[in-house]
């Protein structure tokens, strides 16, 4: 009974096929899709895939969105069931005003993040790091208890609005420097230390709250460019929110078929 896993952001839907819907299960295939062509996969990368018997998903792109992804679903006979952020699950419990309101993608990830960090040993606090369209920074205790997190835009967003905002200003393909001296690298510079200081400051908020290191985990599809300019100690991983969907489905009630 293998488990097709999806993770639709507001840039790419991710995917995995896993040997089964349990934490540890062997991931068989992957891919990532931007979104304007998601409407080929049962033709295309899916159709090549073993039919998977059941899926679990997230989805913070809109219904449209999600709607299209589920005519691309109907390749198999499966029910599509898709998170939505709840009070607890998992061992983490949700500190948002309104919980059902925490995108769920960032929900997932923190149920990812918190198996991996007992996985790894005594609980510890966690930094959860999402460089997507977005750039979300979710703060768990050593308890699982999700504190709150910070949202402000990925370099795509960032850039987008300095073009648009300004009469001089075009999207650069500039360099990460410490004292930049043209306007390329400003704009590259300014948005990456944006999101590296937003990371150190919350981390130090998180280390005040706790009185110990969180462990820093990182993932999407911007984090590799962030990677290098990061000087906490972190791990990078792409499968966080997989993983949270494994831990979700093990927990709930997929294993009937
Ligand atoms: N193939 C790629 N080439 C360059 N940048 C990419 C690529 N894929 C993703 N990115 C970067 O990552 C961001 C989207 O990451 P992703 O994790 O797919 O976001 P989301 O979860 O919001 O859909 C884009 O804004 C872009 O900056
Ligand atoms: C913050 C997000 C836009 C991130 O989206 P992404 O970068 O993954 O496309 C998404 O998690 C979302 O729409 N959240 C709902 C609002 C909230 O979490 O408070
Ligand atoms: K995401």
């Amino acid at each position: 009974m293998s488990f097709l896993v999806i993770d639709i952001g507001n840039t790419r839907l991710k995917w995995g096929l896993y040997a089964a819907p349990r934490p540890g299960a062997e991931l068989l295939a992957h891919g990532a899709s931007f979104l304007e062509t998601i409407d080929r996969l049962a033709d295309d990368e899916w159709a090549r895939l073993p039919p998977p018997t059941h899926m679990l998903g997230c989805a913070v792109a809109g219904l449209a969105v999600r709607r299209r992804a589920e005519e691309q679903l109907d390749l198999w006979d499966l029910e599509p069931r898709w998170v939505v952020s709840q009070p607890a699950a998992c061992g983490v419990t949700n500190g948002y005003d309104h919980p059902a309101r925490l995108g769920s993608d960032r929900w997932v990830a923190m149920i990812g993040a918190r198996a991996r960090v007992l996985a790894s040993g005594p609980p510890r606090p966690a930094l959860v790091v999402m460089v997507g369209t977005a750039v979300t920074v979710d703060a768990l205790d050593a308890e699982g208890r999700f504190l709150g997190g910070l949202i402000l835009p990925g370099f795509g967003l960032m850039l987008k609005a300095m073009e648009s905002g300004t009469a001089g200003l075009k999207v650069p393909t500039g360099e990460v420097r410490e004292f930049p001296t043209n306007t390329s690298d400003a704009l590259m510079s300014g948005g990456t230390y944006g999101i590296a200081g937003a990371i150190e400051r919350m981390h130090r908020h998180l280390v005040q709250r706790c009185g110990e290191l969180p462990v820093l985990l990182m993932s999407g599809g911007a984090a590799v460019k962030l990677a290098p300019e990061t000087d906490l100690p972190f791990e990078l991983t792409d499968t966080l929110v997989f993983e949270g969907l494994l831990q979700l489905a093990a927990a709930g009630s997929l294993q009937g078929g």
